[in-house]
Protein backbone atom coordinates (compact mmCIF):
# COMPACT_ATOMS: atom_id res chain seq x y z
CA UNK A 1 0.00 0.00 0.00
CA UNK A 2 1.20 3.42 -0.64
CA UNK A 3 -0.43 6.99 -1.73
CA UNK A 4 0.60 8.67 -4.57
CA UNK A 5 1.13 12.21 -5.09
CA UNK A 6 0.63 14.35 -8.06
CA UNK A 7 2.41 17.68 -7.70
CA UNK A 8 1.97 20.30 -10.34
CA UNK A 9 1.65 18.09 -13.56
CA UNK A 10 1.36 18.94 -16.74
CA UNK A 11 1.44 16.94 -20.69
CA UNK A 12 1.24 18.06 -23.66
CA UNK A 13 1.14 16.41 -27.13
CA UNK A 14 2.61 19.23 -29.71
CA UNK A 15 1.35 22.12 -28.83
CA UNK A 16 -1.65 20.26 -26.99
CA UNK A 17 -2.21 20.70 -23.67
CA UNK A 18 -3.60 17.29 -22.37
CA UNK A 19 -3.29 18.30 -18.61
CA UNK A 20 -2.50 21.48 -16.80
CA UNK A 21 -1.07 21.61 -13.79
CA UNK A 22 -2.48 19.01 -12.29
CA UNK A 23 -2.08 18.42 -8.19
CA UNK A 24 -4.06 15.48 -6.60
CA UNK A 25 -3.19 13.05 -3.56
CA UNK A 26 -4.61 9.63 -3.86
CA UNK A 27 -4.42 9.00 -0.30
CA UNK A 28 -3.16 5.14 0.71
CA UNK A 29 -5.63 2.53 0.92
CA UNK A 30 -8.94 4.78 -0.79
CA UNK A 31 -10.45 4.57 -4.09
CA UNK A 32 -10.25 8.02 -6.21
CA UNK A 33 -12.32 8.37 -9.03
CA UNK A 34 -11.11 10.68 -12.21
CA UNK A 35 -14.30 11.20 -13.73
CA UNK A 36 -14.73 14.03 -17.01
CA UNK A 37 -15.81 13.56 -20.33
CA UNK A 38 -14.22 12.23 -22.93
CA UNK A 39 -10.67 13.63 -24.11
CA UNK A 40 -10.39 15.61 -20.65
CA UNK A 41 -6.89 13.89 -19.98
CA UNK A 42 -8.17 10.82 -17.36
CA UNK A 43 -6.69 8.42 -18.98
CA UNK A 44 -3.35 10.55 -19.88
CA UNK A 45 -3.40 11.09 -16.28
CA UNK A 46 -2.94 7.45 -15.67
CA UNK A 47 -0.86 6.07 -18.06
CA UNK A 48 1.78 9.67 -16.17
CA UNK A 49 1.18 7.58 -13.09
CA UNK A 50 1.74 3.66 -14.40
CA UNK A 51 4.69 5.16 -16.05
CA UNK A 52 3.66 4.45 -19.97
CA UNK A 53 4.59 7.71 -20.55
CA UNK A 54 6.26 10.98 -18.89
CA UNK A 55 5.11 14.38 -17.52
CA UNK A 56 6.91 17.71 -19.15
CA UNK A 57 6.81 19.34 -16.17
CA UNK A 58 5.57 18.37 -12.49
CA UNK A 59 6.21 15.34 -9.92
CA UNK A 60 4.89 12.39 -8.94
CA UNK A 61 5.47 10.40 -5.48
CA UNK A 62 4.36 6.30 -4.39
CA UNK A 63 4.99 5.94 -0.91
CA UNK A 64 7.09 9.02 -0.61
CA UNK A 65 9.20 8.34 -3.55
CA UNK A 66 9.89 10.23 -6.39
CA UNK A 67 8.95 7.76 -9.70
CA UNK A 68 7.74 10.11 -12.73
CA UNK A 69 11.59 8.90 -14.35
CA UNK A 70 10.88 5.27 -13.58
CA UNK A 71 10.35 2.90 -16.21
CA UNK A 72 6.79 1.05 -15.52
CA UNK A 73 8.43 -2.24 -14.18
CA UNK A 74 9.87 -0.36 -11.05
CA UNK A 75 6.48 1.05 -10.13
CA UNK A 76 4.99 -2.07 -8.58
CA UNK A 77 1.31 -0.87 -9.92
CA UNK A 78 -1.39 -3.46 -10.71
CA UNK A 79 -3.26 -2.10 -14.02
CA UNK A 80 -6.54 -3.77 -15.52
CA UNK A 81 -7.68 -2.15 -18.48
CA UNK A 82 -11.16 -1.92 -20.79
CA UNK A 83 -9.41 -4.15 -23.13
CA UNK A 84 -7.87 -6.76 -20.82
CA UNK A 85 -6.68 -9.60 -22.74
CA UNK A 86 -6.71 -12.79 -21.31
CA UNK A 87 -4.67 -15.78 -23.01
CA UNK A 88 -7.38 -17.58 -24.58
CA UNK A 89 -5.44 -20.65 -24.50
CA UNK A 90 -4.33 -20.93 -21.18
CA UNK A 91 -6.67 -21.94 -18.23
CA UNK A 92 -7.36 -19.86 -15.78
CA UNK A 93 -4.82 -20.56 -13.47
CA UNK A 94 -2.55 -19.92 -15.69
CA UNK A 95 -3.38 -16.79 -17.06
CA UNK A 96 -3.09 -15.72 -12.81
CA UNK A 97 0.21 -17.28 -12.51
CA UNK A 98 1.54 -16.25 -15.39
CA UNK A 99 3.36 -13.16 -14.12
CA UNK A 100 4.94 -15.58 -10.90
CA UNK A 101 6.07 -17.78 -13.57
CA UNK A 102 7.80 -15.53 -16.01
CA UNK A 103 9.23 -14.01 -12.55
CA UNK A 104 10.46 -17.28 -11.70
CA UNK A 105 8.65 -17.45 -8.15
CA UNK A 106 8.72 -21.53 -6.95
CA UNK A 107 5.79 -23.65 -7.91
CA UNK A 108 4.79 -24.24 -4.54
CA UNK A 109 4.30 -20.12 -3.85
CA UNK A 110 2.44 -19.62 -7.26
CA UNK A 111 0.80 -21.92 -6.46
CA UNK A 112 -0.63 -21.02 -2.67
CA UNK A 113 -0.99 -16.90 -4.27
CA UNK A 114 -2.89 -18.29 -6.99
CA UNK A 115 -4.98 -19.84 -4.68
CA UNK A 116 -5.60 -16.69 -2.14
CA UNK A 117 -6.41 -14.48 -5.26
CA UNK A 118 -9.03 -17.04 -7.08
CA UNK A 119 -10.44 -17.11 -3.26
CA UNK A 120 -10.49 -13.15 -2.78
CA UNK A 121 -12.58 -13.08 -6.17
CA UNK A 122 -14.76 -15.41 -5.59
CA UNK A 123 -13.52 -18.01 -8.39
CA UNK A 124 -12.23 -21.25 -6.62
CA UNK A 125 -12.57 -24.24 -8.73
CA UNK A 126 -12.54 -22.44 -11.91
CA UNK A 127 -8.61 -22.44 -11.94
CA UNK A 128 -9.41 -25.44 -15.09
CA UNK A 129 -11.48 -23.70 -17.27
CA UNK A 130 -10.54 -21.56 -20.32
CA UNK A 131 -11.57 -18.21 -20.68
CA UNK A 132 -14.59 -19.14 -23.39
CA UNK A 133 -15.62 -21.31 -20.83
CA UNK A 134 -16.56 -18.24 -18.48
CA UNK A 135 -18.90 -15.81 -18.42
CA UNK A 136 -17.93 -12.04 -18.93
CA UNK A 137 -17.98 -10.97 -15.13
CA UNK A 138 -15.98 -14.36 -14.44
CA UNK A 139 -13.50 -13.42 -17.31
CA UNK A 140 -13.41 -9.50 -15.75
CA UNK A 141 -12.60 -11.09 -12.38
CA UNK A 142 -10.12 -12.91 -13.51
CA UNK A 143 -8.06 -10.10 -15.12
CA UNK A 144 -8.36 -8.42 -11.69
CA UNK A 145 -6.82 -11.64 -10.25
CA UNK A 146 -4.01 -11.08 -12.86
CA UNK A 147 -4.03 -7.40 -11.64
CA UNK A 148 -3.38 -8.06 -7.91
CA UNK A 149 -1.49 -11.24 -7.54
CA UNK A 150 2.03 -9.45 -7.41
CA UNK A 151 0.47 -7.55 -4.02
CA UNK A 152 0.83 -4.40 -6.26
CA UNK A 153 0.98 -1.12 -4.04
CA UNK A 154 -1.32 0.61 -6.13
CA UNK A 155 -3.62 -0.61 -8.52
CA UNK A 156 -4.88 1.58 -11.73
CA UNK A 157 -8.43 1.19 -13.27
CA UNK A 158 -9.23 2.55 -16.69
CA UNK A 159 -13.20 1.99 -17.84
CA UNK A 160 -12.81 -2.03 -15.82
CA UNK A 161 -16.37 -2.10 -16.15
CA UNK A 162 -17.49 -0.56 -19.44
CA UNK A 163 -17.65 -3.61 -21.24
CA UNK A 164 -20.55 -5.76 -19.29
CA UNK A 165 -23.99 -4.80 -19.53
CA UNK A 166 -25.48 -2.80 -16.91
CA UNK A 167 -26.54 -5.77 -14.08
CA UNK A 168 -23.47 -7.21 -14.49
CA UNK A 169 -21.51 -3.99 -13.88
CA UNK A 170 -23.41 -3.55 -10.96
CA UNK A 171 -23.19 -6.59 -9.85
CA UNK A 172 -18.83 -6.21 -10.17
CA UNK A 173 -18.68 -2.48 -8.68
CA UNK A 174 -19.70 -4.33 -5.35
CA UNK A 175 -17.15 -7.28 -5.72
CA UNK A 176 -14.58 -4.30 -7.11
CA UNK A 177 -14.86 -2.35 -3.80
CA UNK A 178 -15.10 -5.34 -1.50
CA UNK A 179 -12.27 -7.08 -2.91
CA UNK A 180 -10.70 -3.26 -3.07
CA UNK A 181 -11.31 -2.77 0.88
CA UNK A 182 -10.09 -6.47 1.78
CA UNK A 183 -6.74 -5.74 0.20
CA UNK A 184 -6.50 -2.08 1.28
CA UNK A 185 -4.67 -1.40 -1.92
CA UNK A 186 -4.62 2.44 -3.20
CA UNK A 187 -7.23 2.21 -6.04
CA UNK A 188 -7.67 4.72 -8.87
CA UNK A 189 -10.28 4.15 -11.34
CA UNK A 190 -11.17 6.09 -14.95
CA UNK A 191 -14.81 6.47 -15.78
CA UNK A 192 -16.62 8.49 -17.44
CA UNK A 193 -19.92 6.85 -15.89
CA UNK A 194 -20.88 9.14 -12.91
CA UNK A 195 -22.84 6.07 -11.14
CA UNK A 196 -20.07 4.50 -11.13
CA UNK A 197 -17.85 7.29 -9.63
CA UNK A 198 -20.62 8.05 -6.93
CA UNK A 199 -20.92 4.35 -5.81
CA UNK A 200 -17.31 3.26 -5.49
CA UNK A 201 -15.07 5.76 -4.61
CA UNK A 202 -14.26 7.46 -1.56
CA UNK A 203 -12.79 10.75 -3.28
CA UNK A 204 -13.73 11.41 -6.81
CA UNK A 205 -11.81 14.38 -9.34
CA UNK A 206 -13.92 16.12 -11.96
CA UNK A 207 -11.54 16.49 -14.95
CA UNK A 208 -12.30 18.74 -17.75
CA UNK A 209 -9.84 20.28 -20.86
CA UNK A 210 -6.96 18.96 -18.77
CA UNK A 211 -7.65 20.72 -15.79
CA UNK A 212 -8.82 19.25 -12.24
CA UNK A 213 -11.85 21.42 -11.49
CA UNK A 214 -13.27 20.13 -8.62
CA UNK A 215 -12.78 17.05 -5.96
CA UNK A 216 -13.81 15.78 -2.84
CA UNK A 217 -16.25 13.09 -1.64
CA UNK A 218 -19.03 11.55 -4.02
CA UNK A 219 -21.26 13.52 -1.62
CA UNK A 220 -19.54 16.89 -1.64
CA UNK A 221 -20.02 16.93 -5.25
CA UNK A 222 -23.05 16.11 -5.63
CA UNK A 223 -24.59 18.39 -2.81
CA UNK A 224 -22.29 21.28 -3.45
CA UNK A 225 -20.80 21.27 -7.33
CA UNK A 226 -18.84 23.92 -7.72
CA UNK A 227 -19.40 24.97 -11.36
CA UNK A 228 -22.25 24.70 -13.31
CA UNK A 229 -20.11 22.03 -15.80
CA UNK A 230 -19.64 19.59 -12.37
CA UNK A 231 -23.68 20.11 -11.44
CA UNK A 232 -24.76 18.61 -14.72
CA UNK A 233 -21.70 16.32 -15.04
CA UNK A 234 -22.42 14.09 -11.87
CA UNK A 235 -26.03 13.99 -11.51
CA UNK A 236 -28.76 16.26 -13.57
CA UNK A 237 -29.42 19.66 -12.43
CA UNK A 238 -31.43 23.07 -13.24
CA UNK A 239 -29.56 26.03 -14.04
CA UNK A 240 -30.62 29.22 -13.51
CA UNK A 241 -29.19 32.30 -14.27
CA UNK A 242 -30.35 35.65 -13.33
CA UNK A 243 -29.57 38.85 -11.79
CA UNK A 244 -28.93 39.26 -8.09
CA UNK A 245 -30.81 42.08 -6.29
CA UNK A 246 -31.20 42.44 -2.50
CA UNK A 247 -29.74 38.93 -2.13
CA UNK A 248 -31.56 37.39 -4.17
CA UNK A 249 -31.81 35.71 -8.21
CA UNK A 250 -34.29 37.42 -9.92
CA UNK A 251 -35.47 35.46 -13.58
CA UNK A 252 -36.06 36.67 -16.95
CA UNK A 253 -40.13 36.29 -16.61
CA UNK A 254 -39.88 37.68 -12.69
CA UNK A 255 -39.25 34.56 -10.19
CA UNK A 256 -36.88 35.51 -7.55
CA UNK A 257 -35.36 32.59 -6.05
CA UNK A 258 -33.05 32.59 -2.73
CA UNK A 259 -30.18 30.91 -1.56
CA UNK A 260 -28.55 30.15 1.40
CA UNK A 261 -25.15 30.94 -0.47
CA UNK A 262 -24.14 34.93 -0.89
CA UNK A 263 -24.79 35.91 -4.00
CA UNK A 264 -22.57 39.00 -6.23
CA UNK A 265 -24.87 41.57 -5.26
CA UNK A 266 -25.37 43.85 -8.73
CA UNK A 267 -24.23 41.04 -11.00
CA UNK A 268 -25.60 38.27 -12.42
CA UNK A 269 -25.33 34.30 -10.93
CA UNK A 270 -26.41 31.07 -12.27
CA UNK A 271 -27.77 28.24 -9.09
CA UNK A 272 -28.39 24.83 -9.20
CA UNK A 273 -31.04 22.83 -8.05
CA UNK A 274 -31.08 18.75 -8.31
CA UNK A 275 -34.36 17.62 -9.75
CA UNK A 276 -35.41 15.38 -6.82
CA UNK A 277 -35.16 18.37 -4.62
CA UNK A 278 -38.15 19.84 -6.12
CA UNK A 279 -41.72 19.46 -5.52
CA UNK A 280 -44.80 19.80 -7.50
CA UNK A 281 -46.92 20.91 -4.79
CA UNK A 282 -51.07 21.78 -4.61
CA UNK A 283 -52.03 25.93 -4.75
CA UNK A 284 -52.91 25.96 -1.26
CA UNK A 285 -49.72 23.66 0.18
CA UNK A 286 -48.03 25.11 3.05
CA UNK A 287 -44.57 25.85 2.53
CA UNK A 288 -41.45 27.09 4.26
CA UNK A 289 -41.33 30.97 5.04
CA UNK A 290 -37.96 30.37 3.02
CA UNK A 291 -39.23 28.56 0.39
CA UNK A 292 -38.92 29.51 -3.50
CA UNK A 293 -41.74 29.04 -5.14
CA UNK A 294 -42.27 29.26 -9.54
CA UNK A 295 -45.02 28.37 -11.98
CA UNK A 296 -43.49 26.36 -14.81
CA UNK A 297 -45.24 25.07 -18.03
CA UNK A 298 -45.46 21.06 -17.52
CA UNK A 299 -44.07 18.99 -21.37
CA UNK A 300 -44.16 15.41 -20.24
CA UNK A 301 -43.62 13.33 -17.64
CA UNK A 302 -41.65 10.30 -18.26
CA UNK A 303 -42.02 7.14 -16.74
CA UNK A 304 -38.35 5.46 -14.90
CA UNK A 305 -40.02 2.75 -13.17
CA UNK A 306 -39.30 3.67 -9.96
CA UNK A 307 -39.79 7.63 -10.56
CA UNK A 308 -41.63 9.84 -12.65
CA UNK A 309 -39.39 12.42 -14.09
CA UNK A 310 -40.95 15.73 -14.89
CA UNK A 311 -40.28 17.65 -18.05
CA UNK A 312 -41.30 21.37 -17.81
CA UNK A 313 -40.11 25.20 -18.92
CA UNK A 314 -39.97 28.27 -17.40
CA UNK A 315 -39.63 30.66 -19.70
CA UNK A 316 -36.85 29.13 -22.36
CA UNK A 317 -35.34 27.47 -18.96
CA UNK A 318 -35.50 23.64 -19.56
CA UNK A 319 -36.58 22.02 -16.15
CA UNK A 320 -36.56 18.52 -14.90
CA UNK A 321 -38.22 17.62 -11.43
CA UNK A 322 -38.00 13.89 -9.93
CA UNK A 323 -40.99 12.50 -7.84
CA UNK A 324 -41.16 9.16 -6.60
CA UNK A 325 -43.52 6.44 -8.34
CA UNK A 326 -46.00 6.77 -5.78
CA UNK A 327 -46.38 9.94 -5.53
CA UNK A 328 -47.96 10.98 -8.89
CA UNK A 329 -50.35 13.46 -9.35
CA UNK A 330 -52.64 13.81 -11.77
CA UNK A 331 -51.17 16.26 -14.48
CA UNK A 332 -51.26 16.78 -18.32
CA UNK A 333 -48.84 17.84 -20.50
CA UNK A 334 -49.29 21.49 -21.19
CA UNK A 335 -51.19 22.55 -17.99
CA UNK A 336 -49.02 25.16 -15.84
CA UNK A 337 -47.68 23.60 -12.21
CA UNK A 338 -46.95 25.12 -9.18
CA UNK A 339 -42.87 24.09 -7.99
CA UNK A 340 -41.18 24.64 -4.41
CA UNK A 341 -38.03 24.16 -3.26
CA UNK A 342 -36.02 25.14 -0.25
CA UNK A 343 -33.79 27.97 -0.14
CA UNK A 344 -30.89 26.02 1.06
CA UNK A 345 -31.27 23.52 -2.15
CA UNK A 346 -30.29 26.89 -3.91
CA UNK A 347 -26.87 26.06 -4.96
CA UNK A 348 -24.43 28.95 -6.11
CA UNK A 349 -22.21 27.80 -8.82
CA UNK A 350 -19.63 29.00 -11.56
CA UNK A 351 -21.44 29.38 -14.55
N1 LIG B 1 -0.49 10.12 -27.86
C1 LIG B 1 -1.24 11.19 -28.08
N2 LIG B 1 -0.94 12.06 -29.06
C2 LIG B 1 -1.69 13.17 -29.26
N3 LIG B 1 -2.79 13.50 -28.53
C3 LIG B 1 -3.14 12.67 -27.54
C4 LIG B 1 -2.40 11.46 -27.26
N4 LIG B 1 -2.99 10.85 -26.22
C5 LIG B 1 -4.06 11.61 -25.89
N5 LIG B 1 -4.15 12.71 -26.66
C6 LIG B 1 -5.14 13.78 -26.56
O1 LIG B 1 -5.16 14.25 -25.23
C7 LIG B 1 -6.50 14.50 -24.79
C8 LIG B 1 -6.80 13.70 -23.55
O2 LIG B 1 -6.88 12.33 -23.90
P1 LIG B 1 -7.24 11.20 -22.84
O3 LIG B 1 -7.16 9.88 -23.53
O4 LIG B 1 -6.42 11.39 -21.64
O5 LIG B 1 -8.76 11.56 -22.52
P2 LIG B 1 -9.82 10.75 -21.64
O6 LIG B 1 -10.38 11.73 -20.67
O7 LIG B 1 -9.21 9.51 -21.10
O8 LIG B 1 -10.91 10.40 -22.74
P3 LIG B 1 -11.79 9.07 -22.97
O9 LIG B 1 -12.85 9.09 -21.91
O10 LIG B 1 -12.37 9.28 -24.34
O11 LIG B 1 -10.87 7.89 -22.89
C9 LIG B 1 -7.40 14.17 -25.97
O12 LIG B 1 -7.73 15.37 -26.65
C10 LIG B 1 -6.54 13.27 -26.84
O13 LIG B 1 -6.88 13.41 -28.21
Amino acid sequence: MASVTVSHVTKSFGNFPALSDISIDFSDGGLYSLLGPSGSGKTTLLRLIAGFSFPNTGEIHIGGSAVERLPVEKRNIGMMFQNYALFPNMSVYDNVAFGLMVRDTNKEEISKRVGDVLELVRLTGYDRRKPHELSGGQRQRVALARAIIFRPKVLLLDEPLSALDKALRLGMQVELKRIQREIGVTTILVTHDQEEALTLSDKVGVLKDGKLLQEGTPREIYERPATAFAASFLGDANLFKGRVVSGALELDGGSCLRSLDVLPEGGTATCAVRPEKISIVADDEVLASDANVMEARLDDIVFAGNSLNYLLHYGDIPLQVFAQNHEAAELVPGQLVKLAWYARDTILVEA
